[in-house]
């Protein structure tokens, strides 16, 4: 076939997309997802190559192509990062990172504010998802089983040595899964055991709520703006492993509050309360 015929067809099937996407919600959402997805897969193709050429393998120094690459997915979504406290990243040394997660959406704010030498935790199945599992591991991401607790916490415990030892910040998502119900799910402790054991601080980074612009359960996915903001280091030189559950409870409560004026919403009670508690932001493909 003809290469003008080929830019023919890929035109009108566009075109055909756009009408459907504007006449159907649902069908809008699915294409958008599926588009996002394919972005990571295309951007993932270009990342590996280059990864592997210029750093020879896995290495935390990968994050920064992936970074680059990632960063400009946010203009096809008509997405807009405002963010506040970048400088609260400038600690000396290791840290542990925590923010809220809402959707596989996250990974543009994710790369929005990355700092240097900073990897994330996250679950092993996403190992299997092809090439974008590969760029995750030539990134450095650090997978655990969430199955099995015994396990998770062995690998957290070999992060909190080789993390000093590496000079490297880890993110973790404390929620363990994406919520994106308009609050908080309460934390799990895993971060906060680790930034004890190591002696870093932690570092809360809080999200506005999606809920405005993406919403699975009403096959919401339009442009939106979504205000970040890097809270300061919490030191945790001289605590305990009984200080845990109070460092938690600290980092939930601060990132709570920060997390309804990002979103422009009056807190609601202490009692932790989805306001939509069946919405799901998953996508099939990743549970
Ligand atoms: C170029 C284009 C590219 C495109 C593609 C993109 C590519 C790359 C970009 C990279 C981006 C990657 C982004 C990845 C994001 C991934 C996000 C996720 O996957 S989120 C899901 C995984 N993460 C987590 O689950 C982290 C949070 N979870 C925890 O911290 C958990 O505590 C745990 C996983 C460690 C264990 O969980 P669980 O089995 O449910 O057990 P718990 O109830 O939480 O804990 C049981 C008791 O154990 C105590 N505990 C926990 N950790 C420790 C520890 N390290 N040491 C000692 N004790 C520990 C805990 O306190 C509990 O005891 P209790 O007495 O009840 O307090
Ligand atoms: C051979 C298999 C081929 C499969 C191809 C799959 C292609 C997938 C393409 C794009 C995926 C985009 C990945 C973006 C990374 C987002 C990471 C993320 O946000 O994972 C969710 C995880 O935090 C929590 O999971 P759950 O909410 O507990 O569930």
């Amino acid at each position: 076939m003809e290469p003008g015929w080929l830019l023919w067809g890929a035109a009108v099937l566009l075109l055909l997309l756009h009408v459907l996407a504007e006449l159907s919600p649902a069908v809008g959402f699915v294409l958008r997802l599926g588009w996002y997805c394919l972005l990571c897969v295309l951007g993932s193709l270009l990342a590996v190559p280059a990864c592997l050429l210029l750093n020879g393998g896995r290495t935390v120094r990968n994050m920064r192509i992936i970074k680059n690459i990632v960063k400009a997915f946010k203009y096809f979504f008509g997405l807009k990062f405002e963010v506040k406290g970048l400088e609260n990243f400038e600690v000396e040394g290791p840290a542990i990172v925590v923010s809220n997660h809402q959707s596989i959406l996250d990974m543009m704010g994710l790369m929005e504010v990355l700092p240097d030498n900073c990897v994330q935790v996250g679950k092993k199945e996403l190992l299997y998802t092809g090439i974008v599992g590969l760029i995750m591991y030539l990134g450095g991401v650090i997978f655990i089983n969430r199955k099995s607790t015994t396990s998770a916490k062995m690998v957290m415990s070999e992060v909190a040595k080789t993390m000093v030892a590496e000079n490297v910040k880890v993110w973790v998502y404390p929620e363990g899964t994406r919520n994106c119900t308009g609050d908080f799910l309460p934390f799990k402790k895993g971060a906060f055991h680790l930034a004890i054991q190591a002696q870093v601080p932690v570092i809360p980074v809080v999200y506005s709520s999606f809920t405005s612009f993406y919403n699975p359960k009403t096959k919401l996915f339009t442009s939106g703006k979504i205000k970040v903001e890097i809270l300061p280091p919490i030191e945790t030189k001289g605590l305990t492993s009984d200080d845990v559950s109070d460092l938690t409870d600290r980092c939930y409560h601060t990132m709570r509050e920060t997390f309804f004026v990002l979103s422009g919403r009056p807190s609601p009670s202490e009692q932790w309360g989805p306001d939509q508690p069946d919405v799901w932001c998953g996508t099939a493909l990743l549970v």
